[in-house]
């Protein structure tokens, strides 16, 4: 049985972020999911523990459930140092357990090809692995600013992640590791114990996210697979309610009931929302502005797409056009059209050519037809602004 321990318990101190930089987002999706996704690539993986600190388990169990895995996942608390999250993890592994790995959170471009070569390098000549690169630059020992000397890097390797050994030889050396604060790696403690530990070639895109620098190296990695130009689609439908007033595209229209909803209903903007995010390959507008949440309740919808307008440009985005189409039996919309594209364009900060509004009776077919709701269609295309 192969074992993998995902340690993902630290602070992110070095990224400067408001949040764990494992939980900084990614297109609707926090750079942990994207290595949870990777890893899942492994044909050879048996179990995995995720070590995840106390207060963010109830952020990690969803996001875990969410993937499906088709092996067992075990979650374990995290510990001061990484290395007590690694023991953490490892007290969970199964008494099965032949061969145990240690994979960084942070290292979201792991892939299933270098788990397996490295659970299949460890053999009765090889009992223990790291992955590693070799040095590219020339290598300086200093004190504090000043050179004591160059080091030859021939002999010199970057350790990264996936690192480990026979289940029983590592948590041998686990067991037997004295208080010690330098060590900053798995290879460390088996090494400290006289283990040959065998290095097996990585890559660089194996790079661990630790400051803001490799942040944006890893958004411009993953956006190297997208299009220059992105197609998004947006439909909503809301109930009549003679209780509430009518707004459509910012415009409140007299002498017509409402339609239901948490927010104002603006069927019309909900609509362009799912288009747009959509396009940007975010999550749907239920996501990001649950209808549980009491902050959104009667809320203008403009104050919502203002809000995923500078998402958009947040995730790299420039608006080519939108498209849209109300349909609604009654009331005519036809002298409403120009405030409302006002409106629209005004929040999103595009020129009012960009945006198309059309409207339709549905000739007295399903429920827009027999008014009982309203509907609306949206399209968009967003463009890259780095390409
Ligand atoms: N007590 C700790 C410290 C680190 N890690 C994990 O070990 C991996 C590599 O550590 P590092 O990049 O140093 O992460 P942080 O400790 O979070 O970063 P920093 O040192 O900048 O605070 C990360 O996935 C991190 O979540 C952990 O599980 N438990
Ligand atoms: C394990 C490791 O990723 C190997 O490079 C690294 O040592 C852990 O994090 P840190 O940045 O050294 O704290």
């Amino acid at each position: 049985m192969n074992s993998l321990i995902l340690v993902a318990a630290g602070k992110g101190t070095r990224m400067n972020a408001a949040k764990n930089k494992l939980f900084l987002e990614y297109q609707g999706y926090p750079l942990i999911y994207y290595t949870l996704k990777n890893i899942q690539k492994s044909r050879l993986l048996s179990e995995l523990i995720v070590v995840a600190s106390k207060e963010e388990l109830s952020i990690f169990l969803p996001l875990v459930e969410s993937l499906n895995f088709k092996i067992p996942v075990k979650f374990a608390s995290g510990g001061a140092r990484r290395i007590d999250s690694v023991r953490n993890g490892l007290a969970q592994v199964s008494d099965r357990s032949e061969k145990v790995l240690v994979h960084d959170g942070a290292r979201p471009f792991v892939d299933g090809e270098i788990i397996d070569l490295a659970f299949i390098s460890i053999d009765s000549r090889h009992p223990a692995v790291m992955v590693g690169i070799p040095c590219v630059d020339t290598m300086k020992a200093v004190s504090y600013d000043t050179i004591v000397k160059t080091l030859d890097r021939s002999n010199l390797i970057r350790a990264q992640t996936p690192q480990g050994a026979y289940t029983d030889i590592f948590q041998k050396a686990v067991s037997a590791l004295e208080n010690d604060s330098t060590i900053t790696d798995d290879a460390s403690i088996l090494e400290n114990k006289g283990i040959k530990v065998s290095v097996v070639p990585g890559k660089e895109s194996y790079f661990k996210v630790t400051t803001p620098e490799d942040w944006d190296r890893f958004k411009t990695m993953m956006n190297k697979d997208n299009a220059f130009c992105r197609i998004g689609q947006g439909y909503d439908i809301h109930q009549m309610d003679e209780s509430s007033p009518l707004v459509i595209g910012g415009v409140k229209i007299r002498d017509h009931h409402g339609l239901k909803g948490h927010s104002d209903a603006d069927v019309l903007i909900h609509a362009i929302i799912d288009a747009l995010l959509g396009a940007a390959g975010l999550r749907d507008i239920g996501y990001y502005f649950p209808d549980t949440d009491d902050r959104y309740k009667g809320i203008s919808s403009l104050k919502l797409l203002e809000n995923v307008g500078k998402m958009i440009t947040e995730s790299g985005f420039l608006i080519g056009n939108i498209d849209t189409t109300v349909i609604a039996e009654k009331p005519k919309l036809a002298g409403y059209i120009d405030t409302m594209k006002a409106n629209i364009a005004g929040v999103l900060d595009i020129p009012v050519s960009k945006l198309g509004i059309k409207a339709k009776t549905n000739e007295k077919l399903d429920a827009a037809g027999r008014e009982e709701g309203i509907a609306s269609f949206a399209s968009a295309i967003l463009f890259r602004r780095d390409f």
